[in-house]
């Protein structure tokens, strides 16, 4: 499978400035690509297009040649850098872990998720902690895309290491395709078997 920006431009508001302008962009469900550049290059934007969270100005975003699904579950799925922003707060841990599907005992385990946290509301888990919540719950088979927007920042460095790890293999297995966003170029080599560097709009 292939998910493609092609030719995209992007700007939040018409008299806005171009984030994004004639951008080709595209992953393999084999690959796991870094997207780097500094910070206001666009990175987050982009994850947000290729998700299908708000629609290109010009251009498209398509997914083995046909636009995303408006409607059922999105087969490209993203994980945000704050996990609090990303589940409902009214829902206890044990339903925002079954939204779309049902992890198994040995993933969860993997993850470093304990029983006990699924009885727990949002606010009652670390960052860390919900993060590895939103990540499991977004690797069930119908997932081909992962966007994963500096996910790990903040998680220890040994959590950091074992959710790549995972991620990684898991990815591999499955033949998911990942977009790491991320400021950290260490990260980016061991993790990624490309990495693309965005534009600087304010110099072409
Ligand atoms: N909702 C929004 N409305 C207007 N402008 C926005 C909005 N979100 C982001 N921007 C602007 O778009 C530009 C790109 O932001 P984006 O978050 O995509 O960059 P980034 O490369 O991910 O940055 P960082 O590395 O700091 O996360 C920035 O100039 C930012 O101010």
């Amino acid at each position: 499978m292939q998910l493609k920006a092609q030719q995209v431009c992007f700007r939040y508001h018409k008299r806005a400035p171009w984030i994004l302008k004639d951008l080709d962009f595209t992953v393999d469900s084999r690959e796991r690509v870094g997207l780097v550049g500094p910070s206001g290059y666009g990175k987050s934007t982009l994850s947000k297009l290729l998700a299908g969270y708000a629609d290109p100005t010009r251009g498209q975003i398509l997914l083995d040649g046909k636009p995303l699904p408006k409607s059922g579950y999105c087969p490209v799925q993203m994980i945000y850098q704050h996990p609090e922003q990303a589940v409902n707060p009214r829902w206890k841990m044990e339903r925002v872990l079954r939204e779309c599907w049902n992890p198994d005992p040995e993933l969860l385990t993997a993850m470093g998720i304990e029983k006990e946290w699924l009885k727990r509301w949002p606010s009652e888990l670390s960052g860390g902690e919900l993060q590895r919540f939103c990540i499991a719950r977004v690797l069930g088979p119908d997932t081909r895309f992962l966007i994963c927007d500096e996910i790990s920042t903040m998680l220890d460095v040994i959590t950091q290491a074992q959710i790549w790890h995972l991620l990684m293999e898991y990815a591999e297995k499955k033949q998911m395709g990942l977009v790491v966003v991320t400021h950290n170029m260490a990260l980016a080599e061991k993790v990624c078997t490309r990495i693309v560097s965005l534009p600087d709009l304010n110099h072409i």
